[in-house]
């Protein structure tokens, strides 16, 4: 089936169609050098878009799923999902919690391996909507730990965890082994709680599980909501920019890491995901649970991010330096990745302006400056 008639078919919600199962087995099917077959939710997602192409690249078979919602503009999601159909990965669209879907989806294809990003994202929109982060972070979560649980055999799970759990720790850099227990917003609760559900189905039914904890993750296709996106387009259209600082005038600072570094880690964690131990429910024997952290290793304050944002796009911003609301953020982060480079072979080589170099090329030929992105964050309002 040609790949072009799947944007049709995957908005068509029956999965019970034969078409919609072609296009599935079609995804799934590895090419040459390929060694997994991997269920990537949230694929039309920032990091979900870029991971699914990199895993197709080497030849592993790829079925997406995500549920496009308009937490930011649907359009961009669009076009991720384009770009991967072009690729030949399938994007099946529904939620996560929708266990028929899962169930179907299962029975249908052996996943050996869930690289599960999908999430409700973003710190401060938790205090405007939190039950979005319940639903997806909470509920979706136990529904696919239930399914992959149920499954025979279990595949193993690498999911997406976030710097964030780390909450008001004030131990520099952040290890994996530190406190986790004080979080600043719900969004960072509900990323605690999939760790402590991750354990908990590893434990009782042997799931491999891995759990990586991302640093502010930027680049090109990425996220509309986040500040680095946002600050770009503001700074493009003479909008002034707001800064958030301390209570006692600090500045806020950030360990930005860049995209294809965050890809890799999550191959080399999928690579690296031993099988899991369970059968028919039952744990056989214990399972493989890993925690990382993937960061860049070198935070910046976010008035020094602006500045290279400003000589990369050739243009000052209008800086509007107001007190950090009270919505949930933290005042620094920083992550050691000693356990990742260790066990991963994980090296972050992009420094922040590089990065931000590439990121901002992307943008200008995406938007086209000047024009087309009047709506990018229409009706966004995270605070
Ligand atoms: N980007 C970052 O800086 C960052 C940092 C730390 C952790 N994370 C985590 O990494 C993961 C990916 O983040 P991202 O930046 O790509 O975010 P994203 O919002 O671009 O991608 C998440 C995708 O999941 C989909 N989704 C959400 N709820 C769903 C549901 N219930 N069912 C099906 N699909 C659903 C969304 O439509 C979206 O396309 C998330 O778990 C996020 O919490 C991201
Ligand atoms: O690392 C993480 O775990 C988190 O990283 C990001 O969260 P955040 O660091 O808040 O990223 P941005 O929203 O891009 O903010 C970056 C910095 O700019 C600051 N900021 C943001 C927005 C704004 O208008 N002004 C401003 O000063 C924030 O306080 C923060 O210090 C993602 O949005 C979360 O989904 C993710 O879980």
């Amino acid at each position: 089936m040609n790949p072009r008639a799947w944007t049709f078919l995957s908005r068509r919600s029956p999965y019970s169609n034969a078409a919609w199962e072609k296009a599935v087995l079609q995804s799934s099917q590895r090419q040459e050098g390929g060694q997994m077959t991997v269920l990537v939710t949230g694929a039309a997602g920032f990091v979900g878009s870029h991971v699914s192409l990199a895993l197709k690249k080497r030849g592993d078979g790829v079925v997406g799923l995500d549920n496009f919602n308009d937490y930011y503009p649907v359009e961009l999601k669009r076009a991720r999902a384009s770009n991967l159909e072009q690729a030949g990965i399938f994007i099946v669209e529904g939620d996560l919690n929708d266990q028929n879907l899962l169930m179907k989806l299962f029975k249908l294809v052996h996943f050996t391996h869930i690289l599960h990003l999908a999430a409700q994202a973003g710190v401060r929109y938790a205090v405007k909507n939190p039950l979005a982060y319940v639903h997806s972070n909470v509920g979706g979560f136990v529904t696919l730990l239930e399914q992959c649980k149920n499954s025979q055999p279990q595949p193993a799970i690498v999911y997406a965890s976030s710097s964030s759990v780390y909450g008001l720790n004030s131990k520099v850099p952040f290890s994996e082994d530190d406190r986790t227990d004080h979080p600043a917003s719900l969004y960072a609760a509900t990323k605690k709680a999939d760790e402590v559900l991750a354990h908990t189905y590893n434990h009782i039914y042997g799931l491999s599980i891995t759990a990586l904890r991302f640093f502010t993750v930027y680049g090109p296709w990425g996220r509309p909501d986040m500040a680095y996106f946002s600050f770009t387009r503001n700074i493009v259209e003479g909008k002034p920019i707001t800064i958030f600082q301390g209570p006692h005038g600090e500045e806020l600072a950030r360990d930005f890491t860049f995209i294809d570094d965050i890809v890799k880690g999550c191959v080399a964690s999928l690579d690296t995901a031993l099988p899991s131990t369970g059968s028919g429910g039952k744990k056989h024997k214990k399972a493989q649970f890993r925690i990382y952290n993937l960061g860049n290793t070198q935070p910046v304050k976010v008035g020094d991010f602006v500045s290279i944002l400003e000589k990369h796009l050739k243009k000052k911003a209008i800086r509007n330096i107001i007190p950090m609301p009270s919505t949930g953020d933290v005042m620094f982060t920083h992550a050691n990745v000693t356990r990742a480079k260790h066990d991963l072979g994980y090296n972050p080589s992009t420094d922040l302006s590089t990065g931000l170099h590439i990121f901002v090329k992307w943008y200008k030929s995406y938007y086209k400056e000047g024009a087309g992105h009047e709506d990018m964050l229409k009706g966004y309002k995270p605070y």
